[in-house]
C-alpha cells in the first residue's frame, strides 16, 4: 500500500505549522521523517492519521481517500504508534493489545479464537507475553511503548505510521522495534530523532524544517554535514562506519548557542 500526501498544510489559529508538504511512501518502503524539535513532524503525522484536520491538502493510502473515509475504514489499513501513550482507564496488557482487533470486528462481535491467537502472537513478538495480565498503567514507559506496538501488530495494518517509536526505549528495544517494523514488509512512515538509526533503517528520508520539507532523498545522499548543520544547528563530521559500513556521524559542538548547556 502506498501513501501519497499532497500539498498538506496545517494551521493553529493563524500560525502555519505545516506548510504545503507533499511526500510519498511506496509500497514496502521504510521512509523516515527527521527534523528538529517543533518543526512540525507530529502535526504532519497527526493530520495524515486524521487526528488533526489540515487546512488544505489530500492524503491517499493507495486508492483510499483518507480525509473522506471513516476512522474505522482507515484503521483497517493504517496502524499508528503515537508519541504519548497515557491512559485514564486501567486495562490489562492483553486487553490493550486486543483493541487492535476492533477495526476488523462488527459492532457486537466479540473476539474469537483467531483474534486471541493474533493477540498472543503480537505479545510474543515484543517479548511481553509474561506481562499479559499486568495493568497497562503499571508498566514502564518502554514497556508501554512495546504494548502499543503489539496493539498495532494485532491490527494487521497494511501501512504504519510511527511517531518517535523508540522514545523511552533502551538500545536493545530500539533495535528490536525497528527490526520488527522493518520485517513487516509494509509501507512505513516514521518520525525518528536518531540520525544514525534513521540512516541504517530507512530507504528514504524527508527532512523537515519550519513546517516544510527542506530536503529529501536516500540517507547516504542527503545526510551530509552541511545539511545536518543547517537543519539541526550542530556541527558534525560524517564518515563511513568501519564496522557496519553504514553512515557514522561524529557530533562536534553546537553552533550559535551563546552558552553551553
Ligand atoms: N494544538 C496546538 N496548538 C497550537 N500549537 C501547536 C499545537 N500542536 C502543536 N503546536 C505547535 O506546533 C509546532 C510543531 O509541533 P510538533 O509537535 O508537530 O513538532 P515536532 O516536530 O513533532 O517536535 P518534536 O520533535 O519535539 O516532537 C510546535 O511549535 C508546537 O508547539
Amino acid at each position: 500500500m502506498n501513501l501519497n500526501v499532497d500539498h498538506l498544510s496545517v494551521s493553529f489559529s493563524t500560525v502555519n505549522i505545516v506548510n504545503d508538504v507533499s511526500l510519498k511512501v511506496r509500497n514496502k518502503q521504510f521512509v523516515g521523517l527527521i527534523g528538529p524539535n517543533g518543526c512540525g513532524k507530529s502535526t504532519l503525522l497527526k493530520s495524515i492519521y486524521k487526528v488533526i484536520k489540515p487546512r488544505q491538502g489530500d492524503v491517499f493510502l493507495s486508492e483510499l481517500n483518507v480525509m473522506k473515509s471513516s476512522p474505522k475504514v482507515v484503521a483497517q489499513k493504517l496502524g499508528v504508534v503515537g508519541q504519548f501513550n497515557e491512559l485514564s482507564f486501567d486495562f490489562t496488557v492483553r486487553e490493550m493489545v486486543a483493541m487492535g482487533r476492533t477495526p476488523h470486528k462488527g459492532m457486537l462481535e466479540t473476539d474469537n479464537q483467531e483474534d486471541q491467537s493474533i493477540v498472543s502472537g503480537a505479545l510474543r513478538r515484543v517479548n511481553l507475553e509474561g506481562h499479559a495480565d499486568r495493568s497497562y498503567n503499571s508498566l514502564s514507559g518502554g514497556e508501554k511503548q512495546r504494548v502499543i506496538l503489539a496493539r498495532v501488530l494485532a491490527q494487521q495494518p497494511e501501512f504504519m505510521i510511527l511517531d518517535e517509536p523508540t522514545n523511552h526505549l533502551d538500545i536493545k528495544f530500539q533495535l528490536q522495534i525497528l527490526n520488527i517494523v522493518k520485517k513487516l514488509d509494509i509501507g512505513i512512515l516514521a518520525a525518528l530523532h536518531d540520525l544514525t538509526l534513521a540512516a541504517e533503517y530507512c530507504d528514504y528520508l524527508y527532512v523537515m524544517k519550519d513546517g516544510q520539507v527542506a530536503a529529501s532523498g536516500k540517507p547516504e545522499d542527503i545526510l551530509t554535514k552541511e545539511l545536518i548543520g543547517q537543519v539541526f544547528d550542530v556541527s558534525c563530521e560524517t564518515y563511513r562506519n568501519p564496522v557496519t559500513g553504514g553512515l557514522g556521524i561524529a557530533y562536534l559542538e553546537t553552533r550559535g548557542t551563546p552558552e553551553r548547556l
